[in-house]
């Protein structure tokens, strides 16, 4: 019976194949339709899933070495398209934006925002473009953004006082910042920033802002600290800087952050390194369309590579090497609008990230508050730091950073 089962299984099998190759050779293309990109052959039904692998960031990269700057995949029967070129990431995020900014939701993202409903997982429709209205202009304005500043400065004194209290001991590094960020999101979102009509629409929709936010900031701090530790001429000009611009009988205040250029330079080359979103958020065209002459059919999920982008040899000298140096005197030309198209770390085009206002201040504010309040030790001295990633949308440090801090400056500061 066993037997007989089996045998009519593998037939089954090998005869979906031949007809799923025949149909494939056989499919008609119109004469003037463009083919779709290169690609990887996979498995009839499970496509290119089986030969993955568990790193999905590593594998997208290798298929971009061996397939081109465009290419496709089927996982399951999905197709998805990858794009690891500065000029064909134009061709999506700025001379096509408007088709590009739709999201085609995964299921998993469907389920945690009750329906795709939030402004990061929405297609692009006017619901997205009411959300996203509110949260940038109103929510994350530089007057909101004045406004809270004490919401910031309470939760940043009460981690470096935590910190402090704990002297002598190992502190992990990203469950810090995390819980800092979180704070500070959660206080902005539902502390009373936005008051009367508005205020009452800052609810679910906004939930997954602050699961977005929080893991993207607290991984990005753990890693340029990371890099820091590992760096340690970086970490001296680093705290160099700071005791120039803030001085040592002083704690640092936002307003100190535009004289801070060694540690922008930092945070930069974090970003350029370790992306938090290593592929962005896949986009997704609202029509069928062609990018580096192939057709992109409406509905594919279109991942942006920008962990390859940020490494290529042609653009970057040493692109593996931890180089602050290569973001000073940029005249700001490496900011964070994805205005450039060989540095995206918070992607680009109309569906930019919406927090980059708050990020870009939270993330030097708190890295400049640690790196100016305590040195910092690694827990066995001499250890090589394990600086390897493990990417699941957000490229986290596989081993936790725990370091050890001991007071830079007077008792009198922590409190
Ligand atoms: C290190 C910190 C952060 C990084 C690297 C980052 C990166 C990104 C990236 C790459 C995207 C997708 C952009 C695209 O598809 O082109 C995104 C989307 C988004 N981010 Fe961030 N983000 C960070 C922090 C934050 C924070 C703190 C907030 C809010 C408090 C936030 C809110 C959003 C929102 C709302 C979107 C969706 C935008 C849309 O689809 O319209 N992000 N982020």
């Amino acid at each position: 019976m066993d037997h007989m089962y089996m045998t009519t299984l593998s037939v089954s099998v090998v005869l979906i194949s031949i007809i799923w190759y025949i149909k494939t050779l056989l499919k008609p293309r119109g004469k003037s339709s463009p083919p779709l990109p290169p690609g990887p052959r996979g498995l009839p039904i499970l496509g290119y899933l089986p030969f993955i692998g568990n790193n999905l960031l590593h594998q997208f990269t290798y298929l971009g070495h061996k397939y081109g700057p465009i290419y496709k995949l089927y996982l399951g029967n999905k197709l998805y398209i990858v794009i690891s070129s500065p000029s064909l990431v134009k061709e999506v995020v700025r001379d096509q934006d408007s088709v590009f900014a739709n999201r085609d939701t995964p299921v998993a993202a469907l389920v945690a925002t009750y329906g795709g409903n939030d402004i990061a997982w929405s297609p692009q429709n006017s619901q997205w473009r009411e959300m996203r209205k509110l949260f940038v202009q109103e929510m994350l304005s530089n007057k909101s953004l004045k406004e809270s500043y004490s919401l910031r400065r309470d939760e940043v004194r009460k981690t470096i006082k935590h910190a402090h209290t704990n002297m002598g001991k190992p502190v992990e590094i990203g469950e810090l910042s995390f819980r800092t960020e979180l704070n500070v999101i959660m206080n902005m979102l539902w502390g009373g920033i936005i008051e009367g009509e508005e205020g009452k629409l800052i609810g679910a929709e906004f939930r997954d802002i602050v699961a977005g936010g929080t893991d993207t900031t607290a991984t990005t701090v753990e890693w340029a600290m990371a890099e820091l530790m590992n760096n340690p001429d970086a970490m001296d000009k680093a705290q160099k800087e700071l005791s120039d611009v803030v001085r040592l009988d002083n704690i640092i205040e936002e307003s100190h952050i535009p004289n801070l250029k060694y540690l922008a330079a930092v945070i930069k080359e974090t970003l350029r390194l370790h992306p938090a979103l290593p592929l962005l958020l896949p986009r997704s065209p609202s029509q069928s369309s062609t990018i580096g002459g192939y057709i992109i059919p409406k509905n594919t999920q279109v991942f942006i590579n920008v962990w390859s982008i940020h490494r290529d040899p042609s653009v970057w000298d040493n692109p593996n090497e931890f180089k602050p140096e290569r973001f000073l005197d940029d005249n700001g030309k490496w900011d964070f609008r994805g205005n450039y198209f060989h540095y995206l770390p918070f992607g680009s085009g109309r569906r930019v990230c919406g927090g980059v206002p708050l990020a870009e201040r939270m993330l030097i504010y708190l890295v400049a508050s640690l790196v100016h309040s305590f040195e910092w030790k690694l827990p066995t001295e001499g250890e090589a730091l394990d600086m390897s990633e493990t990417f699941g949308i957000v490229l986290r440090k596989t081993k936790p950073l725990f370091i050890i801090p001991t007071a830079r400056l007077p008792d009198n500061l922590y409190v």
